[in-house]
């Protein structure tokens, strides 16, 4: 099978993106995992796949793979390289885009800066809406992870995370803790976990070891649910600016109810066509 597809990122979390639209393309699991070698194929985070929609007042519909080719609900840097892609491959020339996703429609839109504005929807917390073993709808839950102890947060966008508050996230145990947190038996589906450093009540420092990818250098959802986080601890403001290692995201959530908009940028590194 040959088709076209743009390898884009989002703050250097990084996606194959595919036009399902215009393309017919079958992706078995086989074929996920071939595409998303970093030494034999073209290597990504998530595999985006674009695809006409299903209900009539949407645009599009995206669904989103990790690279271990489990398919998955929701992607925050996904969504803005998904604005991004569409407009550029003249698929449509709106500017706010109703796109369906495994979890809900979403709204992207493109900002006259560049930047790209998501609505990413309304948060949801344990146990509703995430496979997570919980005494009820806590602000945070003991985990057991190894030896230790940690004191997490569970927050849905769509897809499941664990966020935990530490001093510093140069020196966080991402590398032994996130897998831990990732398969943990409290999560069924397993979950993304993040590692939040307050800077102060407008600013954090984040890490995320993503469900299906590993650490990424950046995640979307992942900044989006440490925020509710940290608002829901009585930590953070209402719009806080998000450091990852890839770079900067502003997150905002106005409480219970309302949804989280995230804005920041996408990123064509190039256009390519491949046969497998
Ligand atoms: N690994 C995530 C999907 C990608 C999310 C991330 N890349 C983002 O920008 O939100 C999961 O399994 O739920």
């Amino acid at each position: 099978m040959k088709f076209k597809f743009s390898k884009m990122h989002g703050l250097g979390n990084d996606f194959v993106v595919i036009d399902g639209v215009r393309q017919t393309v079958q992706l078995t699991t086989e074929r996920l995992r071939q595409l998303g070698d970093r030494h034999t194929g073209v290597g990504f985070d998530q595999l985006l796949l674009v695809e006409a929609p299903q209900a009539a007042e949407n645009d599009f519909r995206y669904r989103i793979f990790n690279n271990d080719g489990s398919e998955v609900e929701q992607c925050g840097n996904g969504a803005r390289c998904f604005v991004k892609f569409v407009t550029e491959q003249k698929l449509t020339n709106k500017r706010a885009i109703r796109v369906e996703t495994a979890k809900g429609v979403i709204v992207p839109m493109l900002d006259d800066n560049g930047l790209i504005t998501v609505d990413m929807g309304v948060p949801r917390f344990a146990p509703l809406d995430i496979p997570f073993i919980a005494e009820g709808d806590a602000i945070s839950h003991p985990l057991q992870v190894g030896e230790h102890s940690v004191d997490i947060s569970v927050v849905s966008m769509g897809n499941p995370h664990a966020v935990q508050v530490v001093a510093n996230v140069d020196n966080a145990p991402v590398a032994e803790q996130g897998p831990l947190i990732e398969r943990h038996s409290r999560f069924p589906e397993r979950v993304n976990a993040g590692f939040m450093q307050i800077v102060n009540r407008g600013e954090i420092r984040l890490r995320v070891y993503e469900r299906g990818a590993g650490e990424t250098l950046a995640c979307g959802t992942g900044a989006c649910a440490a925020v509710v986080a940290g608002i829901r601890r009585g930590l953070l403001d209402k719009v806080v600016l998000v450091h990852t290692r890839g770079g900067d995201l502003t997150i905002s959530w106005g409480g219970p109810g309302l949804p989280v908009k995230m804005t920041g940028p996408a990123a064509t590194v190039f256009n390519g066509e491949i046969e497998i």
